[in-house]
């Protein structure tokens, strides 16, 4: 399970002495995470029980944090079903647990959707509202670099590839410099805030409409077609991870009703599947050759991490680059 920091009634009480919040009834860690320690609190307030995520920020500095809440205020206030956090009696957000950034938020209903049974009308709601995320984010004056953007990945597969198996380092080496190569062409797509890693265990469904959207750390500034692209990546796929056709067009599609596609990110869709591809292939190795780089000793002893298979992405990267069929209307 991925609940890396072990907290104690006692540990939580003391938080909450911070909030006007309520009292606590009971906790429970989620083992579902794979980069912070998240619980579930259930919170009783004059007899009204309400459940709140608390979440201790593992790796991301405390100074980064504020662009999150910032933008999921944003979010919140475009309407969009996100978590943004409760603050404390003071008004403040961002705390501090075993020496950790730590935040509440709202806990909401629903389930994520079957990773193996993702129906048409689950991928058009996820296109709609991946487009008025981006819509929403359009006159925003907050900016965020991608910390898993062009320089990071080109800093990454140099430091992989050596690690690598020969076969493997090639195969990264010229795919690398296939895409960064070609991504000189593009320099008019439209950017702006993106959610990064918009997964399927990113978001929730309750009675079959999407309830929230959820762990926004990896949101940043960005191609908005580059975010469509992970998305599609993770969303529609065969079970031999090639993209379906159906899927992928009732999501874009669902997209497009919402922001038109400019004729340049047309052009650039095909790049931009392997460019997403090669991004989690490469985040997915750190954590497979680097399990342990990011966590001090005492962190260690405590983790059964979630590991995802890299190899996956290795795979769909292979078929993007061989996937000519793949377009956008
Ligand atoms: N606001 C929320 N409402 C409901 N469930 C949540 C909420 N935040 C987190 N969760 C649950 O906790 C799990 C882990 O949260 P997530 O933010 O994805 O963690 P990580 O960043 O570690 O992957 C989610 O998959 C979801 O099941
Ligand atoms: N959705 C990602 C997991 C989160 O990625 P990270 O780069 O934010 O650690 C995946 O499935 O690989």
């Amino acid at each position: 399970m991925s609940v890396y920091t072990h907290l104690t009634q006692q540990d939580i009480e003391q938080l909450l002495t911070r909030y006007d919040l309520g009292d606590l009834t009971s906790f429970k860690g989620i083992e579902s995470g794979v980069e912070n320690t998240n619980y579930f609190l259930d919170i009783d307030k004059k007899g009204h029980l309400q459940r709140y995520v608390l979440t201790l920020f593992e790796y991301l500095p405390a100074d980064t944090l504020p662009f999150f809440i910032n933008y999921t205020d944003e979010l919140k206030s475009s309407g969009l079903p996100v978590p943004n956090p409760v603050r404390d009696k003071n008004g403040i957000a961002l705390q501090s647990l075993k020496d950790k950034p730590t935040l509440i938020v709202q806990c909401f209903a629903g389930q994520h959707p079957d990773a193996r049974n993702l129906s048409l009308d689950q991928c058009q709601q996820i296109g709609t509202m991946l487009a008025k995320i981006h819509i929403a984010g359009q006159g925003s004056a907050l900016y965020q670099e991608n910390q898993r953007g062009l320089s990071w990945l080109d800093d990454q597969q140099k430091r992989l590839s050596p690690l690598l198996d020969q076969d493997d380092a090639s195969f990264m080496t010229e795919h690398w410099k296939n895409i960064s190569n070609a991504i000189k062409a593009f320099d008019k797509l439209p950017k702006g805030l993106i959610h990064g890693d918009l997964f399927h265990n990113n978001v929730l469904f309750d009675q079959g409409k999407i309830s929230a959207v959820i762990d926004f750390y990896q949101a940043c500034n960005d191609w908005l077609i580059y975010d469509l692209a992970v998305t599609v990546n993770d969303w529609c796929l065969t079970n031999k991870l090639e993209l379906d056709n159906q899927r992928s067009q009732a999501l874009t599609e669902a997209y497009a009703q919402v922001r038109t596609f400019t004729e340049e990110e047309k052009k650039a869709w095909p790049l931009m599947l392997q460019l997403a591809a090669f991004r989690f292939w490469i985040s997915r190795l750190i954590t497979f050759v680097y399990p342990e780089s990011q966590m001090d000793q005492e962190h260690q002893a405590n983790l059964v991490r979630h590991f995802l298979d890299p190899n996956e992405f290795k795979e769909m990267l292979r078929l993007r680059t061989n996937d000519f069929a793949s377009k956008l209307q």
